[in-house]
């Protein structure tokens, strides 16, 4: 609600007025779609959603006239070409050309056509291969990227000093969020394409019903990765468009890291899969460990609620009722 009683316009908070028009860009995907329902259940009435062949904003043209006409007050950018590490090997220029255009559009349009508050999504592949571990937001630009996804990372970084320069020269809100690796209802589950958390899940599905004897899964299974169960992310993103202004960029992480090898053991076990693993030590480990330093957040006030067991076991009663067997 805007408040002119002063003189000035100023706003109220973000969870102040339900009925704020809050655009949620990449709606049907893991994250947007954790975060439409989040926006529902607190209460929220006016979300302004488009799909891909609704509005492609790679296209600027169409992005502009959409603000231009649209003018919502709240902007979360869930929009982006994301994938696991074999994607983000194999397209290496889909990833950059794709996410640098669709940021590039969305930021500067909300920007020009009054949006109140934007929020950016990056990813903990930002950060340096060998940053020090829990990784702290300053370890940004501090050395070498991960190879196997250094062209999603740049993208992502420049989606970051993008809002971290509108801030500076326009004094406009806008905030990025690093998540670290993400999985839950509406997650990507490609046997290729996809993170390795929807990926295991399929493929013991799939020889579980089919009476396999063993699933291949990549890599060695030493490379540690800390997950967090989407509702947790969509949670942390609502607080922060509530509570945070700031010019650098908030970790949200569990805190908690599982090896892949653990981590396939768990889903294993979880799907009721009871044969053998095959390590294919051909396919890439990636970056060896990234476990986000989340204690800026932690200190503003967010902690996560959900286990990685307790996510495992809701994601995969999603997949069973929900993705075509
Ligand atoms: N998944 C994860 O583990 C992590 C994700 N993140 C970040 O969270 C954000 C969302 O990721 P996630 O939900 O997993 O991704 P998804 O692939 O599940 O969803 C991405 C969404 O973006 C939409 N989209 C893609 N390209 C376009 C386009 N040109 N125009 C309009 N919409 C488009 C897709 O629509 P459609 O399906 O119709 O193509 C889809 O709804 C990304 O910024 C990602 O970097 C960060 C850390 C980890
Ligand atoms: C979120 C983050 O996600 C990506 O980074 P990543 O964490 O390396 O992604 P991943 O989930 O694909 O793999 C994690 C680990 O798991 C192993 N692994 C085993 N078996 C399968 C498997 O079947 N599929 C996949 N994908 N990986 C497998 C795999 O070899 C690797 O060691 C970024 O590209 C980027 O998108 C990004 O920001």
């Amino acid at each position: 609600m805007a408040d002119t009683s002063n003189g000035k316009t100023t706003f109220s908070s973000f969870r102040a007025d339900k009925t704020a028009k809050i655009c949620v860009l990449g709606h049907r995907g893991l994250v947007g779609s954790a975060i439409v329902r989040k926006l529902r259940e607190i209460g929220f009435t006016n979300l302004l959603l488009r799909t891909h062949s609704e509005l492609d904003l790679t296209r600027q043209n169409d992005v502009e006239s959409f603000f231009a006409f649209e003018k919502p007050r709240f902007v979360i950018l869930a929009a982006a070409k994301v994938g696991g590490i074999h994607a983000n090997n194999t397209y290496p220029a889909d990833f950059i050309a794709i996410n640098l255009q669709i940021q590039t559009n969305v930021i500067d349009s909300s920007y020009r056509h009054g949006v109140q508050k934007l929020l950016f999504l990056g990813s903990s592949c930002i950060y340096p291969k060998f940053a020090p571990q829990p990784i702290p937001e300053h370890a940004l630009l501090t050395g070498p990227l991960e190879p196997t996804n250094e062209w999603y990372a740049v993208a992502k970084i420049a989606g970051i000093k993008m809002c971290q320069a509108y801030r500076i020269q326009y004094g406009w809100d806008a905030i990025s969020a690093m998540p670290t690796n993400l999985y839950g209802p509406n997650d990507n589950f490609h046997p290729e394409n996809s993170h390795v958390l929807p990926a295991l899940m399929r493929r013991f599905h799939e020889a579980k019903v089919n009476g396999a004897k063993e699933v291949v899964v990549w890599g060695t299974g030493s490379p540690l990765r800390e997950f967090l169960h989407v509702d947790d992310l969509a949670d942390a993103v609502v607080f922060l468009m509530e509570s945070y202004s700031g010019l650098v960029h908030v970790n949200v992480g569990s805190g908690k890291e599982v090896t892949i090898k653990e981590l396939a053991e768990l889903v294993k076990e979880v799907v009721g899969f009871e044969g053998q693993l095959i390590w294919d030590s051909s396919k890439p480990d990636g970056t060896p460990r990234k476990l986000m330093d989340s204690s800026k957040l932690a200190e503003l006030g967010w902690t996560p609620k959900v286990s990685l067991k307790d996510g495992l076991v809701d994601t995969y009663k999603w997949y069973v009722e929900n993705v075509k067997q």
